[in-house]
């Protein structure tokens, strides 16, 4: 069984073991044996064997399982260095695709946890990791290609990147960073010394080209802060924002600076504590003007950055292993400039290292779970610069010029980093990080004259481990990262194996590396978009590390193993059975012919024995079988598990946007009876304004034309009646005593006629004292005062019945109905049965 080959994989996989921790250990624990090399001979010369195999012996109380047999591109023993395991891993060629070949390069590491990941790609305290010597490998090499003798990244070179840059990211220079994170001039010991000066914190705005810079004269037109310029920088109070005098000349009024100066004076803050990025939004580059310009189009999120503490001096850091003698020729001609980004998946989140969260008032945030909840997610996409390869959008890069500044900039991100103590590891990581190196470089068409920006990155990525929760003892929260953490290497170890299906000149379609963000970002690019190849980008290089600890967790290691191994075989040991120990026993005597009673018997014997083997094969292979079976079974739970998982994550997520949902159409049912309601108060209203206002107009006419009209009959009965009364004294005069008694419905006494003159002369009164009452609509105060209404015109029927009493009491004999009195009946009546709109 030999490890496919490297060039047919996506990654090359390497293993290595990590020493014990303590001396005192059990060596019959050890369930991990590297297999001695097999000599290989070629053609003409003798390979030095590499270690590529090992077995995994299951621990004593699982004997009856089977010994699977892995096989890896090389193993690293306990004892092998950092060095060893940077050479032989292939990390030169590597750097030299990065910085000479047009190829993009990855290097991760995966493992339980506690197997010593993180130690391999970033070292210890004593030792470096993989990235930093990759780093320094990389900074030595470029150095030729560094012209500023300050070794400083010019803002010209920030402004046109920038303006190429196809990832939406904020650029700054690392000392601008720097001194933001900790709020000081970083001292530079390094070969490329760079000076600090607060004059970078906040690069000017507006940047010329290169060729003109570089000129005598070819200062940028405005650095409003560049030591010894004649720019006034007044103080102003604190927390107020700062007006700058800013110099204006001939042609930056051309460029449309001076408008640029106003806003960016508006932009300034006391201290300068909040540099502006160099993002592609920011700077365009103005195509009118020459020589050209980036000009500032619109301010972006300044810099801000919980402070730290005074930072590791660079000679406080490990030297060792040291790689002086590992260059890569590069061509001194060159201008090169690194950018390098941080970000972690997190939960299946991507989070940028470089960005933190920052509480309001206060320095970084308390390192809680909360943490991540806080800080804007960034998004994997094609972006508009890059249509068909996907980046992460919106990253902070940072323009490093030498080897101290990068590892700066990796200790801001590792700090920021998501790390736990669990039962496993006292400094767990908790996510994902990724550690990505771009190495830019300037190049100029002799055919559009224009300077352009291409380039490769090396991506470091150290993985959060797996883990059991019996054995990590994790809880809470902690768990639940615990079981995104074992889901996403679970979906790694599924392209993993994918990948030995696959061919060169393959398809990338065949891993199913759309299943989280992880594997998304490891597997996405792994092969260059056809409107790369044609530009001449190359496929990158891969490596895998898989780190195991032979005394550690037998099931999770086996797993791991089992995921990213590039070759397996199960065998099943052979432990001889009673009766074939008793079988060779007799064969044996009957060979040395000590006792040979019977010849028949020996025959039966001899064809037993061979039938005996024949089972025993058979055992043995159905044995093999079933140990294949166990595992694919303990596979299948695994899988099983991470379902569930996943299936509760999707549950609770469903039930929140179904609630989300259902909330918001409560939301709208309560918003559109709010409305049928308000719409049936107000033609409620409006239906009882209508009434009012007919009711007003009804007793308006009963008092304009009525009251007089009634005055003039009443006068003319009471005209009558004093006739009559007249007539009837008269006539009483000359009657005799005796017909003195009146009848009983006789004609009224005196008395009753002066009654009936005292209600006609109050009726005028009364119609007075009613005529407020039925006063038109537009004279009653409060219309909408409804019940008031409804009372006053409730009494003011009462009153009519009154009067109407009264009347009836005078009224003549004749059946006939004065016509208002008929109006306002009629009109009651069709108030209260007629429809609406006749009213
Ligand atoms: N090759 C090695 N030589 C010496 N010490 C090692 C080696 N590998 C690991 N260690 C030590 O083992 C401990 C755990 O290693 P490390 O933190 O790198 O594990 P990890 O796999 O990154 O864990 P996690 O996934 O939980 O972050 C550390 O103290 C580390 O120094």
């Amino acid at each position: 069984m030999a490890p496919k080959q490297p060039q047919a994989s996506l990654f090359q996989v390497y293993l290595r073991l990590r020493p014990p921790m303590t001396l005192k250990h059990n060596e019959s624990d050890r369930f991990l044996n590297v297999e001695p090399p097999e000599a290989s001979q070629e053609e003409t010369e003798i390979v030095t064997p590499a270690t590529t195999h090992i077995t995994l012996q299951p621990p004593n109380d699982l004997r009856k399982r089977a010994v699977e047999r892995f096989g890896f591109t090389k193993v690293f023993e306990e004892t092998a260095s950092q060095l060893d395991v940077f050479h032989d891993t292939g990390m030169e060629p590597i750097i030299r695709g990065v910085l000479k070949e047009n190829r993009d390069g990855l290097v991760a590491t995966l493992g339980v946890t506690g197997s010593g990941k993180s130690h391999t790609i970033l070292g210890s305290k004593i030792e470096r990791g993989m990235t930093q010597m990759a780093l320094d490998v990389i900074f030595r090499s470029l150095e030729p290609t560094i012209k500023n003798e300050d070794g400083s990244i010019t803002p010209v070179m920030l402004a046109s990147l920038a303006a190429a840059d196809a990832s939406e990211a904020q650029l700054f220079s690392a000392q601008t960073f720097l001194e933001a994170v900790y709020g000081e001039p970083t001292g530079r010991t390094s070969r490329a010394q760079t000076p600090m000066s607060p004059s970078r914190a906040n690069t000017p705005m507006t940047v010329r080209s290169p060729h003109t810079l570089d000129t005598p004269q070819g200062s940028p037109i405005r650095q409003p802060r560049t030591p010894g310029s004649s720019l006034p920088i007044p103080r102003s109070r604190p927390g107020s924002p700062r007006k700058v005098d800013l110099p204006t000349s001939p042609t930056a009024h051309r460029a449309g600076l001076g408008q640029i100066s106003t806003e960016y004076s508006e932009w300034i803050t006391p201290g300068f504590s909040t540099p502006i990025p160099y993002t592609h939004s920011n700077f365009v580059e103005s195509q009118s003007a020459k020589p050209r310009l980036y000009v500032l189009k619109e301010p972006a999120p300044a810099l801000n950055f919980p402070r730290r503490h005074v930072r590791d001096r660079p000679s406080a850091l490990p030297r060792l292993p040291d790689m002086g003698h590992l260059t890569v020729d590069m061509d001194a001609n060159a201008d090169c400039v690194v950018l390098v980004s941080m970000y972690e998946v997190y939960n299946d989140r991507i989070f940028d290292l470089l960005s933190p969260a920052i509480a309001s008032g206060q320095g970084t945030m308390s390192r809680g779970n909360n943490q991540k909840e806080r800080r804007r997610p960034l998004l994997f996409k094609p972006t508009e610069g890059s249509p068909d390869r996907k980046l992460v959008a919106g990253l902070r890069k940072i323009a490093c010029s030498s080897y101290e500044d990068a590892l700066a900039i990796l200790d801001v991100g590792l700090t920021e980093r998501k790390v736990t103590g669990t039962g496993s590891n006292s400094v767990s990581s908790r996510s994902h990080g990724f550690f990505s190196l771009e190495v830019k470089k300037r190049t100029y068409s002799k055919r559009t004259g224009e300077h352009s920006w291409t380039g490769n990155a090396l991506t470091v990525v150290d993985l959060a481990g797996s883990e059991r929760a019996r054995t990590a003892k994790t809880a809470g929260a902690t768990l639940a990262e615990a079981g995104k953490i074992n889901e996403s290497l679970m979906y790694l170890g599924q392209c993993l194996q994918m990948q030995s299906n696959i061919q060169d000149g393959m398809k990338t379609a065949l891993v199913p590396y759309r299943q989280c963000k992880l594997t998304e970002l490891l597997f996405s690019n792994s092969f260059p978009s056809p409107h790369q190849m044609s530009r001449g980008q190359y496929p990158q290089k891969a490596i895998m590390i898989v780190t195991a600890d032979p005394l550690g967790d037998f099931n999770a290691t086996s797993q791991i193993l089992r995921y990213s191994a590039l070759a397996r075989e199960v065998t099943v040991p052979r432990i001889p059975s009673i009766s074939e120990s008793i079988l060779s026993a007799s064969s044996h005597r009957s060979v040395s012919g000590c006792t040979s009673p019977n010849m028949d018997l020996t025959e039966e014997l001899e064809r037993a024995t061979a039938e005996i083997k024949r089972l025993t094969r058979d055992c043995h292979g159905l044995a093999v079988k079933l140990a294949e079976e166990e595992i694919a079974r303990a596979d299948v739970e695994t899988r099983l598990r991470a379902a569930e998982e996943r299936c509760l994550t999707i549950e609770q997520d469903v039930r929140e946007e179904c609630w989300a949902e259902m909330d918001e159409k409560t939301e709208e049912e309560r918003r559109r009876w709010q409305k049928a309601w308000d719409e049936q108060l107000g033609r409620n209203d409006e239906h009882i304004d209508k009434k009012v206002e007919l009711v007003s107009r009804g007793f308006q006419i009963f008092e304009d034309s009525g009251s007089s009209e009634r005055i003039e009959e009443l006068e003319q009965e009471n005209d009558q009646l004093r006739r009559k009364l007249a007539a009837l004294e008269r006539e009483m005069h000359c009657q005799s005593p005796t017909r003195k008694q009146r009848p009983k419905n006789a004609t009224p006494t005196q008395s009753d006629f002066l009654n009936r003159e005292r209600v006609t002369e109050n009726a005028p009164q009364q119609m007075e004292q009613l005529k407020p009452m039925f006063a038109p609509k537009n004279a009653t105060p409060a219309r909408s005062n409804l019940l008031s209404r409804e009372s006053d015109i409730e009494n003011a029927l009462q009153r009519m019945d009154q009067l109407k009493l009264t009347d009836t009491m005078f009224a003549p004999p004749s059946p006939k109905t004065s016509p208002v009195k008929k109006t306002r009946k009629m009109g009651t009546r069709k108030w209260d049965l007629g429809p609406e709109d006749q009213i």
